[in-house]
């Protein structure tokens, strides 16, 4: 294994497999600290975590755990990915998870750049838009956990880290990678290693990926892995490029339990498309009146593509989390949503799509893959995946993929070529 990465969060390490595999790696995504050693085979291996809004402690215990296992399969560099909306507290965890790898690998300067322009989060003077929106103004100042005030990612990092924070402008990222270097050494000799790097487009992250090749760790969204496989290409580590995609015949189902607005828009299309779908009212799940069974054999029986969905809008989610608390709401939905994946797979659904990073998190746990195989882009930020012989997964962050995503997903996981 070249490259040893840890995610805070499954389907955002999944986005980040999406990038590594289009730069011609064969990725894995173990899904928890594996207990055995990986396939000599996989050259990028990701362990997926959930520690994105746990205890810092506990996100630092689990990214040590990660980190000693991945050195463990011989890994030359480490990647830390988190959210490219820099999801986190004033507490964590990205400050003290950087911190306790930096210190484990002897790591100096560290760069942080979550910049991922297909998806519209660029870095400019430290600042993180979204679109043309600051951070702070896109939606993501009211997230229910990681509420994203300040737009400013040099304060936000300052906020959760004891190392000085520095600064790579765009002007110097654009002048390449010994430009790059140079600042980092500077910024670094200057007490602030943690160097918030500025990015606008791809080229600027391949930029950032080239300058940090020596270097033992690096941390961003999944744009700051596009540079590395050229990085061990260039040194004749890396050749060739992963098997083809096999696809998965067979039954396909959508489970939705995100609520972003991209997702009330896919599902609005699966509507209008006249697909079946089954909504669910959270009501009737706490009370027990809808069960997974019922749910998974209402799938199990359509035609076409079923898609079983608690997608609402937000006057209806705060409805619902007002009368019963959120963490409640969240936890019996995502259970829900487990057990009705599980049934479905064991009824026969050889193709899976799930939508929101808790709910597939929750999804992926239910199921418990182990290891899954990255295959090609469905949309950016969500690869398809394979999950053993028989089942192929697809696990859509809530903010990503077109209107169409889950015809889109249904077809790429079949093995058919779909227009981008
Ligand atoms: N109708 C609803 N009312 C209240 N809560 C809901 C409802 N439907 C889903 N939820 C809960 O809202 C949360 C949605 O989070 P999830 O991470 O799955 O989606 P997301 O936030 O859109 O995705 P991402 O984290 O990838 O941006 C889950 O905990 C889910 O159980
Ligand atoms: O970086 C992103 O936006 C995604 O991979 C993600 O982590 C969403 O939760």
């Amino acid at each position: 294994m070249l490259l040893g990465c840890i995610g805070d969060d499954f389907t955002g390490s999944s986005d980040l497999g999406n990038t590594l595999v289009k730069g011609g790696m064969r990725v894995v995504q173990y899904c928890g600290i594996p207990d055995a050693p990986a396939d000599p085979a996989v050259a990028a291996g990701i362990v997926a975590l959930k520690t994105r809004s746990v205890a810092p402690e506990e996100a630092v215990a689990q990214s040590l755990r990660a980190l000693d296992w991945l050195r463990a399969q011989g890994c030359r560099q480490i990647l830390f990915k988190y959210c490219s909306t820099f999801d986190s507290t004033p507490r964590g965890n990205i400050g003290p998870v950087a911190e306790a790898l930096a210190d484990a690998l002897g790591a100096g300067a560290v760069i942080f750049c979550p910049a991922f322009p297909a998806t519209g989060r660029t870095v400019y003077q430290g600042h993180l838009f979204v679109g043309d929106r600051l951070l702070s103004e896109s939606g993501m100042e009211a997230h229910p956990l990681t509420p994203m005030t300040d737009p400013d990612l040099r304060r936000c990092l300052a906020a959760q880290s004891r190392r000085g924070i520095g600064h790579v402008p765009a002007a110097t990222v654009w002048a390449g990678a010994p430009a790059i270097r140079a600042r980092l050494a500077e910024e670094a000799r200057a007490g602030r290693p943690f160097a918030i790097a500025d990015a606008i487009r791809d080229e600027d992250l391949v930029a950032l990926g080239m300058a940090a090749e020596d270097m033992p760790l690096i941390t961003g969204g999944s744009g700051i892995a596009l540079g590395l496989p050229a990085n061990f290409r260039r040194r004749g580590l890396l050749a060739g490029q992963p098997a083809g995609w096999r696809g998965q015949a067979g039954r396909a189902a959508v489970l939705s339990g995100s609520c972003s607005r991209a997702t009330r828009g896919q599902v609005a299309q699966h509507v209008a498309r006249g697909e079946p779908r089954l909504e669910i009212d959270p009501e009737a799940v706490i009370a027990g009146q809808v069960t997974p069974r019922a749910a998974a054999d209402w799938a199990l029986a359509q035609p076409g593509l079923p898609l079983v969905y608690s997608s609402a809008d937000p006057q209806a989610v705060r409805a619902v989390q007002d009368r019963h608390g959120s963490d409640l709401v969240a936890h019996r939905l995502e259970a829900f949503f487990a057990e009705t994946a599980r049934l479905l797979v064991a009824g026969g659904v050889t193709r899976l799509i799930t939508a929101g990073g808790e709910t597939s998190g929750a999804v992926v746990e239910g199921l418990a893959p182990g290891a899954l195989e990255i295959g090609p882009e469905i949309a950016p930020g969500v690869p398809a995946m394979r999950a053993g012989d028989r089942l192929v997964l697809a696990l859509k962050s809530g903010n990503f993929g077109a209107p169409d995503f889950f015809a889109a997903a249904a077809a790429v996981l079949a093995g058919e070529t779909v227009a981008a």
